[in-house]
């Protein structure tokens, strides 16, 4: 178990300073000076949450009784989403449990996020440490956004402790992933895409292809998604897209999809922004008539990462309200999420 923990078990972090010391980011734009705007900023959307949470009438449940202040643990904080989600959890106030986890093993391993220190914890120390966060912080919301090498792994975990959890990690056996929460019976909202416009375009697919299946029949297709050269899988989120265009009449499966991973290639090719070679998703879909006649295209292009952690904080709000009412529906997408109102 982590030193940190015997000796500070129930620190949680809360960003309220009034100074902003942090270097410009996506989620903080002003450059260490003069920092008013953003702290307004801030307080409108802490102000704006806290009322839209204190508004919700929860089955009739007394107001009162909703303790929306959930604490946070953010998985995967060794990475680029972990970072943002972090950050993006502490501007609204949330508080954020100061651990992580990680696949590999390392005594007294930190992280600084926007200056705090996160406790890293390897394999062998995980289950224990987990376990004992969701005892110490009642209402504990986990967000994960690993690898696809760790999605099953972790679901398990989360589902064998206890908490419930937005899983933003795409990859993974997938049908083991849905198997594992239902069998578990857990809390969870799933989702490769978390943005907030990209949920409503996958939205809009949803209902096309209940409405009109069949409509795009012999349509020819053509799917790219360009991403950091770091990123290990294809585009969940086409992958999603695709399930919708087999539903319209499409045939096309995953293995179909052109994935770019070269910088000259995204630069010159796919027009991506020097600045946002790390940390872009451009995505394009091409359909053309059998006769080829007809064309559609639909394309789909994010700089940085700011949407997607700011639609998984949505979601860890929505999962948070879900337990506390009981609801007896327990696993949810973003689509959900949008569906309730619950993106800011
Ligand atoms: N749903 C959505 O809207 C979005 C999903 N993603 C997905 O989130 C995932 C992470 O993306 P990035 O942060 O950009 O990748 P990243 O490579 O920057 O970070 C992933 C981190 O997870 C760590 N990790 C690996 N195994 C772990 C384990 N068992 N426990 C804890 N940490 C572990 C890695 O060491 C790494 O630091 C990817 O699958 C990506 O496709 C990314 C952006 C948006
Ligand atoms: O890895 C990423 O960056 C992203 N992953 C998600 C996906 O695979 O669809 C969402 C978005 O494309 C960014």
């Amino acid at each position: 178990m982590s030193s940190l923990m015997l000796q500070n078990p129930t620190v949680l972090l809360h960003r309220g300073t009034n100074r902003c010391s942090s270097p410009p980011s996506d989620q903080n734009p002003c450059a260490g000076g003069d920092c008013r705007t953003i702290r307004f900023h801030h307080r409108m959307r802490n102000l704006s949450i806290r009322s839209e949470l204190a508004a919700d009438t929860n089955n009739g449940m007394p107001k009162q009784s909703q303790n929306l202040s959930f604490p946070l643990l953010v998985n995967g904080c060794t990475g680029n989403m972990g970072k943002e989600v972090v950050k993006a959890a502490m501007n609204i106030g949330l508080r954020v449990v100061p651990v992580s986890f990680s696949s590999r093993e390392g005594p007294d391993r930190v992280v600084q996020v926007d200056g705090v220190d996160i406790k890293i914890h390897g394999p062998s120390e995980r289950d224990d440490v987990l376990a004992s966060l969701v005892q110490q912080h009642q209402g504990l919301v986990v967000v994960d956004f690993t690898l696809p090498t760790a999605v099953n792994e972790n679901a398990e975990l989360y589902c064998k402790v206890g908490v419930p959890f937005v899983m933003g990690t795409t990859g993974g056996d997938r049908e083991r992933l849905f198997r594992t929460v239902h069998e578990a019976d857990a809390y969870a909202v799933i989702s490769p895409q978390m943005g907030k416009p990209l949920v409503a375009l996958l939205a809009g697919f949803e209902y096309m292809a209940r409405e009109f299946p069949g409509c795009l029949q012999g349509f020819i297709p053509q799917v790219m998604e360009s991403h950091q050269t770091s990123k290990k899988d294809a585009s969940g989120t086409a992958k999603a897209f695709i399930k919708y265009l087999q539903l319209l009449g499409v045939k096309i499966d995953e293995e179909q999809i052109n994935q770019v991973r070269d910088p000259m290639m995204q630069m010159e090719a796919v027009g991506v922004p020097k600045e946002y070679l790390s940390a872009h998703a451009f995505h394009m879909y091409n359909l053309t008539s059998p006769d080829q006649t007809v064309s559609l295209e639909i394309q789909h292009n994010v700089c940085g990462r700011s949407m997607y952690a700011e639609g998984s904080i949505d979601a860890a709000i929505f999962l948070a309200k879900k337990v506390q009412s009981k609801a007896d529906k327990k696993l949810y997408n973003m689509i959900d999420v949008l569906r309730e109102g619950n993106m800011r």
